[in-house]
């Protein structure tokens, strides 16, 4: 601790630290009902009730970044007619007031009772004190688990005085409850980070437990899911839905000649084709399986389906990026009854594919469902 004045004028009186101690207690009670996004609210408070608790000119808050190099004023109160100095005391090293530095990790405080009587030692936090027109300061150490994480203090700038035992008494009260908000204001945003990872982490899974790992379409399980929704929705407004089913024509022979790396690449590019012939809305493209792709299109006549089964044929067939490949698809449109499954469409649809195969492929059948 450095004390360095001969003026015994402490501005503390009984009543004055009464006052204080009953705004505190109210201060620690607000603290401990705040709500989690309250706590800069809170500080401001504390550090005003502090100012006006025998007036002072300047209260504020540093915190000095984990590796000690740093420190930066982050919250502060001024005294009417008094300076501002939070703005150029941002990210200051700590390299340039060792003096203080050490003072305060070795004692947990720094009083300077008169800026003009502190030794040469003290090296750049005189000269910043007096660069301010500071006559006396207090700052009191913060601590969470242990650690000091920075400090509060205050300013005298009109006057100076002799810091008494209660000065520093108030300023730790003060310091130790902006800590302890500091603390619950870190542990709630650590917790909310943690939380919303958690949920983006759920849903890549949840997407993922419903993706195809090789084209991106939708999955087996996420075409149950689709299609069971968009049943039940069309049932629900008796409206049309079509279903598609697209299996690529002898597959089998395209992987024989191109290897398993060239069917995938032909597999992606069909995918590609789908995605870009069914992307109105509402229109969901899913891999079944192997060389099978079902389009789901709710809201879609007999009509218009197979003019977008024509329109498919002819997109494929003219893609030769991989290898010329042509596909059998089987059409169903048909207006949901409250009993229609998923089970049931795809085993239709998959029969109208059989028979577009026997057909000679590169065509489609639409069957009447039921
Ligand atoms: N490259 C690749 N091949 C696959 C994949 N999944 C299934 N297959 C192959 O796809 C082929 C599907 O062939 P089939 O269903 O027997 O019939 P096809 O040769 O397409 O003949 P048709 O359907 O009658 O025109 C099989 O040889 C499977 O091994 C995959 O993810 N990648």
């Amino acid at each position: 601790m450095a004390q360095t004045s001969d003026k015994p004028a402490s501005v503390s009186t009984e009543d004055s630290a009464a006052s204080f101690a009953y705004l505190i207690s109210e201060l620690s009670t607000s603290l401990i009902n705040a709500a989690p996004d309250e706590a800069e609210l809170h500080i401001e408070r504390s550090l005003a009730a502090l100012g006006s608790n025998d007036r002072k000119d300047r209260c504020y808050v540093f915190l000095f970044t984990d590796d000690y190099r740093h420190m930066t004023n982050t919250h502060e109160w001024v005294n009417r007619g008094i300076s501002s100095h939070k703005d150029d005391l941002q990210n200051i090293p700590l390299e340039a007031m060792p003096w203080f530095f050490t003072s305060m990790r070795a004692d947990g405080k720094v009083v300077v009772s008169c800026t003009d009587q502190l030794p040469d030692v003290t090296g750049g936090f005189k000269e910043e004190l007096q660069r301010e027109q500071i006559q006396s300061m207090l700052a009191v150490g913060m601590y969470l688990e242990g650690k000091l994480i920075g400090f509060v203090g205050c300013d005298l700038v009109q006057r100076s005085t002799l810091w008494s035992d209660e000065d520093v008494r108030q300023m730790q009260l003060v310091a130790d409850m902006i800590a302890n908000t500091i603390a619950r204001h870190r542990t709630e945003s650590q917790l909310h980070q943690v939380q919303s990872e958690l949920r983006a982490a759920n849903e890549r899974l949840a997407q993922l437990a419903h993706e195809d790992s090789l084209t991106g379409l939708i999955n087996r399980r996420g075409l149950d899911a689709v299609l069971e929704t968009e049943l039940r929705r069309t049932q629900r407004k008796q409206q049309f839905l079509s279903v598609l089913m697209v299996d690529i024509d002898h597959f089998k022979a395209l992987n024989d000649k191109h290897g398993h790396l060239g069917g995938d690449a032909a597999l992606c590019s069909v995918a590609g084709i789908l995605l870009k012939t069914f992307q109105r809305s509402g229109e969901k493209v899913a891999r079944f399986g192997g060389d099978e792709f079902v389009v789901i299109c709710p809201v879609m006549s007999a009509e218009v389906a197979e003019q977008r089964a024509t329109e498919l044929l002819q997109a494929i067939a003219s893609n030769t990026s991989v290898a010329p490949v042509t596909v059998s698809i089987g059409v169903l449109s048909f207006i949901p009854a409250a009993d229609t499954t998923p089970g049931s469409v795809l085993r239709q649809v998959d029969r109208a594919v059989y028979e577009a195969k026997d057909k000679g492929r590169n065509c489609f059948v639409r069957r009447p469902f039921g």
